[in-house]
């Protein structure tokens, strides 16, 4: 896939179709909110499931009832590319199944 950087209009067309997520910082950002503290670490290893198949990391935080993900392309000097928005879709079509809003 390629890591050239996304314009600003580009990322908030991608972003009209992610909702809840946000450009914070040059990232692509969400947090997500869970029933338990242990259902939000299901789903951390899920997304860790995933980074992994994707090659593709976010910054992923574990807290009492959420699960935070920040992420942008490190190969493209932390610009964001359609790399953090591929794994920002795999995250919004994963989390529904862990009761994720
Ligand atoms: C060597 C390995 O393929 C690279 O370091 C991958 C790992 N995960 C990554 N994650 C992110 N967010 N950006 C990258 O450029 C990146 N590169």
């Amino acid at each position: 896939m390629a890591v050239e950087p996304l314009s600003q209009q580009e990322i908030e067309d991608r972003l009209a179709d992610l909702p809840g997520w946000s450009l914070e910082e040059g990232r692509l950002t969400r947090t997500y909110r869970l029933a338990s503290h242990f259902a939000a670490t299901a789903m951390v290893v899920h997304v860790a499931q995933v980074q992994e198949e994707l090659n593709h990391h976010s910054d992923l935080t574990l807290g009492y009832h959420t699960v935070s993900l920040a992420v942008h392309t490190h190969s493209a000097g932390g610009a964001v590319t359609a790399k953090d928005v591929e794994l920002a879709r795999r995250v919004e079509d994963l989390a529904p199944g862990h009761g994720a809003s």
